[in-house]
C-alpha cells in the first residue's frame, strides 16, 4: 500500500499486524474500487489533489468560530473547484467540473471535516438541470453551472413540509400578460428551509413550487430562480434569504431559508422537460410518468449508498487500527495486556462494519448500473421499470444510511473515550451520516414506499402473474410450509427471502382482516405500518445479501486463493451476523431449530477468530489516505497517543497559563467576593 511518507515510523503493533496479514492487500483494494484501472485513476487524482497540502488548515476547523469555519470551507471549495477545472477534470475522465464522480467526491473529503458549501451545487443543482431541462434550457444553464459562473442549490423542503412534497405551499402563478411566473410564500410554513449553500453561498436555486395557470393548480414543478445579484451577491428585491443556524453536523454547508414576496421570473425558467406552460398559459404534460419530477431525488438516493459505504470504510479503518495499538486489561495475569482487537466482543463490533462497507460498496455499483439501464429505457419513452427501481433505491437508501450510521456509532464505542474526541474523526463521520438517514427521504417514509411495491407484488404473485426480478422470490410465498433452513450462504439468503415474503404475507393478511372488520384501506394500511416497515427492511436485507454474495463470487473468480478465502469469510460473516440478529423471525418463517441457531452462533464466533489476523490488512485495503481520515486514532502509522497530545496542545485553551475566567469568576467566587 502506498503512503505519502514512505519513511514513517509505524507503531510496532500495527507493523506486526501488517506482517501477519496473509492476503494480497492491493487485490482487495482493486475489488473495493471496482477494478485495478479505477484504483490507478483514483490514486492519480488523490496525488494531484492532496500532495500539494492545499487541503490542510493551519488551525483545526474545530477551533474556528462558525463564521471562520464557513469562510474557510468556501476558500477550500474554491481551491478544489479550480483544481477540478485545471488539473483533475482530464484525469478523472470528466468533461468538466460539475459532473462529479465518487472518486472526486471522496478526494474532496480531504478538504473538509464537515462538508463543502458547494455540495448541493454538484449533488442536486447540476443534476436537476441535466435531468429536468429541455435541450434548449440545458444548453443555456448547464455550461454556466458547470463552469461555476453561477452556483446553485435545491430548495424543495419548507418549514412546514419535507416528506409530503404534494403539501408544499410555495406558489408559482403564471401571468400570461408578462409571460412570467410569480413566486410567492403565502405563509411562514411555506418558507423554504434547509437547502445547502442557500444561506450565503449560492446565487441561484431550483425551487419546487405549486404551479398555477389559468386558475388551476397542476401540482409541484421545478423552477430555476436567481436569488442574488450575479455581481454584488446582494439578495434581489422580493427575496428574503438567510442561514438557518447551528446543526448537529453540516455546519460548513450554510443551509438556508428562503421566502418570496410576489417575485417574478421569466416563463422559460420553469424546467420544462416533463411539463410545459405555453405562452398563453396552457399546461402541457409531456412525461409519461407522473413522478419524473422527483428524478433528482432518485439520483441522490443512488449516490448516497456509495457515499455511506465510503464513510463506513473510514470509520472502520479508524476503529480497527486503533484497536490494534490499544492495549487494555489483563485477563491472563502472566501475560502483557492484550490488544483490544483480541477481544471477541470488539471483533463482533468491528468486523461487521468492514463487511457492511464492502456489501454496500458492491450494492452501490450494482444499483448505479441498474439506474443507468432504467434511464436508458426512459430515454426511449419506456417507464415500466421505474416503479421497481423506485422501490429498490428507496429501501437501499434507507437501510444503507441507517446501518452505516449505527455502525459508525459502534466504531466510536469501540474506541472508548478517545473515540469521543472530535480529533478521532468519528464524531464528524457520524454527524454527517446520521443526517443521510433523514434527508433525501426519511428512513420510515422510504421503507413504506418499498412496502407499497411489495404488497402489490405479493398480490401479483397470488394471482400467478409475472414478477419483476428483485421480488421474484415472492412466487414461493404460497407453498404453505416454512422455508427449509440450511446454513450455507445460499441457504441463508433463501431464508432472508422467506422472511421478507412471510412478513409481507402477514401484512396483507392483517390488512385484509382489518378491512373486513370495517377499517378503510387507508386505516388498515396505517395500522399495519410497523410490520410493513419490517417487511421492507427484510426485503432489502435479502437484496443486499444476495447482491453482495453474487458480486463477490463474480469479482473474485480470478483472485489469488487467500483473497478468495478472506472475501468469502466477510460475506459469510455478513450473512451469519444478520441471521443471528433475526433469530425470532427465522423461527417464525423457516424450519430453523434451536440447535441450528446455537451452532450458527458458534460458527459466527469461530469466523471472527479466522478474520482477526487479517483485520488490519482488510482496512488497509480500503486505501484511505491519512488526509481523508482526519483522525488521531486511525492514521496509517498508528502514532495515536502522540497525535492526541499534539492536537490537545493546539487547543486555544492552552494558549495562556491562566484563563481569564480565573480573574473574572473563579477567584472572586473562591474569595467570597462574587
Ligand atoms: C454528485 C453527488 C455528490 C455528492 C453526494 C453526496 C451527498 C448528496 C448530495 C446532496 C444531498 C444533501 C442534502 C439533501 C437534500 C434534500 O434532502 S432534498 C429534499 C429531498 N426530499 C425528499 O426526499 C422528500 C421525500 N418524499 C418523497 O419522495 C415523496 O413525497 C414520497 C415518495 C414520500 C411520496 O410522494 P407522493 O407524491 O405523495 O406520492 P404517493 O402518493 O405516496 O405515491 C404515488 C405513487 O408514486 C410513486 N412514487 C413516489 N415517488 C416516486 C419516485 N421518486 N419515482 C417513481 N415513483 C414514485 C409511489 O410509489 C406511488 O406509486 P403507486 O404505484 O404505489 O401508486
Ligand atoms: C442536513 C440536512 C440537509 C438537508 N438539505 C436539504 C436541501 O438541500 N434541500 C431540501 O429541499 N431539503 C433538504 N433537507 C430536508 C430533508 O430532505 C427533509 O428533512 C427530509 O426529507 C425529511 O422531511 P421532514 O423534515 O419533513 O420530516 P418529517 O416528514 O416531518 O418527519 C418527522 C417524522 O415523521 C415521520 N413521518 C412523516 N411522514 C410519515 C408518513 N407518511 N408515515 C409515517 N411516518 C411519517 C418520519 O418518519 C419522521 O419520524 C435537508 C435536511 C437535513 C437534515
Amino acid at each position: 500500500m502506498t503512503q505519502t511518507n514512505n519513511n514513517m515510523t509505524v507503531n510496532p503493533d500495527l507493523a506486526m499486524e501488517r506482517a501477519k496479514c496473509n492476503f494480497n492487500v492491493l487485490e482487495v483494494t482493486h475489488i473495493f474500487d471496482g477494478g485495478e484501472r479505477n484504483t490507478l485513476q483514483r490514486k492519480k487524482i488523490e496525488d494531484v489533489a492532496l500532495n500539494s497540502g492545499a487541503s490542510k488548515d493551519a488551525l483545526g476547523e474545530e477551533h474556528m468560530s462558525p463564521k471562520e469555519k464557513y469562510e474557510n470551507a468556501v476558500r477550500k471549495s474554491c481551491i478544489y473547484a479550480t483544481m477540478m477545472k485545471n488539473e483533475l477534470a482530464e484525469l478523472s475522465g470528466l468533461e468538466s467540473f460539475g459532473v462529479s464522480s465518487p472518486v472526486i467526491r471522496r478526494t474532496a473529503d480531504a478538504f473538509f471535516k464537515e462538508v463543502s458549501p458547494f455540495l448541493l451545487h454538484l449533488g442536486m443543482f447540476v443534476p436537476t438541470i441535466m435531468g429536468q431541462c429541455t435541450p434548449e434550457q440545458q444548453s443555456y444553464w448547464l455550461p454556466r453551472a458547470l463552469d461555476m459562473q453561477i452556483i446553485g442549490t435545491y430548495a424543495q423542503t419548507e418549514l412546514g413540509h419535507g416528506t409530503f412534497i404534494r403539501g408544499l405551499e410555495t406558489t408559482a402563478t403564471y401571468d400570461p400578460e408578462t409571460e412570467e411566473f410569480v413566486l410567492h410564500s403565502p405563509t411562514l410554513s411555506s418558507y423554504k428551509w434547509w437547502a445547502g449553500g442557500l444561506g450565503k453561498t449560492v446565487n441561484y436555486c431550483i425551487v419546487v413550487a405549486q404551479l398555477y395557470t389559468k386558475g388551476e393548480c397542476h401540482g409541484t414543478h421545478p423552477f430555476i430562480v436567481q436569488i442574488r445579484d450575479e455581481d454584488t451577491h446582494v439578495p434581489l428585491p422580493g427575496i428574503k434569504v438567510g442561514e438557518i443556524g447551528p446543526k448537529m453536523g453540516f455546519n460548513t454547508a450554510d443551509n438556508g431559508f428562503l421566502g418570496f414576496d410576489h417575485y417574478r421570473i421569466p416563463r422559460e425558467h420553469m424546467l420544462m422537460k416533463n411539463a410545459q406552460v405555453l405562452k398563453d398559459g396552457t399546461y402541457v404534460k409531456v412525461a409519461r410518468h407522473g413522478k419524473l419530477t422527483y428524478g433528482t431525488m432518485v439520483f441522490v438516493r443512488v449516490v448516497l449508498v456509495n457515499e455511506v459505504a465510503f464513510n463506513l470504510a473510514k470509520a472502520s479503518t479508524i476503529a480497527v487500527r486503533y484497536s490494534a495499538i490499544r492495549r487494555q486489561s489483563k485477563p491472563k495475569p502472566d501475560e502483557v495486556e492484550p490488544q483490544i482487537l483480541d477481544y471477541v466482543t470488539q471483533q463482533h463490533k468491528l468486523f461487521i462494519a468492514i463487511a457492511t462497507a464492502h456489501a454496500l460498496q458492491l450494492c452501490s455499483t450494482w444499483l448505479w448500473e441498474s439506474f443507468s439501464a432504467v434511464l436508458a429505457q426512459m430515454k426511449g419513452g419506456n417507464t415500466d421499470t421505474l416503479p421497481e427501481f423506485h422501490a429498490l433505491s428507496s429501501c437501499l437508501k434507507a437501510i444503507s444510511t441507517s446501518d452505516s450510521a449505527h455502525l459508525i456509532e459502534q466504531c466510536r464505542h469501540a474506541c472508548g473515550g478517545h473515540g469521543y474526541m472530535i480529533s478521532s474523526g468519528i464524531p464528524n463521520l457520524y454527524n454527517f451520516v446520521s443526517a443521510t438517514r433523514t434527508y433525501e427521504g426519511d428512513y420510515t417514509v422510504l421503507l413504506l414506499q418499498t412496502a407499497r411495491f411489495l404488497v402489490k407484488a405479493y398480490e401479483q404473485a397470488e394471482a400467478k402473474k409475472p414478477l419483476t426480478p428483485t421480488v421474484s422470490y415472492l412466487a414461493h410465498a404460497f407453498s404453505g410450509s416454512r422455508a427449509t433452513w440450511d446454513n450455507s450462504p445460499d441457504g441463508i439468503i433463501r431464508s432472508f427471502q422467506a422472511l421478507a415474503a412471510g412478513k409481507t404475507a402477514v401484512c396483507v393478511t392483517n390488512m385484509r382482516k382489518r378491512m373486513r372488520a370495517g377499517l378503510s384501506q387507508v386505516d388498515a394500511w396505517e395500522m399495519s405500518t410497523i410490520q410493513l416497515v419490517a417487511a421492507a427492511e427484510a426485503h432489502c436485507r435479502a437484496v443486499i445479501a444476495d447482491t453482495y454474495r453474487k458480486e463477490i463470487v463474480r469479482l473474485t473468480a480470478n483472485s489469488s486463493p487467500n483473497v478468495k478465502v478472506v472475501m468469502d469469510q466477510l460475506t459469510t460473516l455478513y450473512l451469519y451476523y444478520w441471521a443471528l440478529e433475526r433469530t425470532g423471525d427465522l423461527l417464525m418463517f423457516t424450519s430453523v431449530s434451536q440447535k441450528d441457531l446455537v451452532d450458527l452462533q458458534i460458527a459466527y464466533e469461530e469466523l471472527l477468530l479466522k478474520i482477526r489476523p487479517n483485520a488490519v490488512g482488510l482496512v488497509d485495503a480500503f486505501d484511505l489516505r491519512d488526509e481523508l481520515l482526519h483522525s488521531t486514532l486511525g492514521s496509517y502509522d498508528g502514532r495515536v497517543y502522540e497525535r492526541l497530545m499534539e492536537e490537545a496542545l493546539k487547543s486555544p485553551m492552552n494558549k495562556e497559563p491562566v484563563s481569564d475566567a480565573y480573574s473574572k469568576y473563579l477567584r472572586p467566587m473562591m474569595k467570597g467576593k462574587l
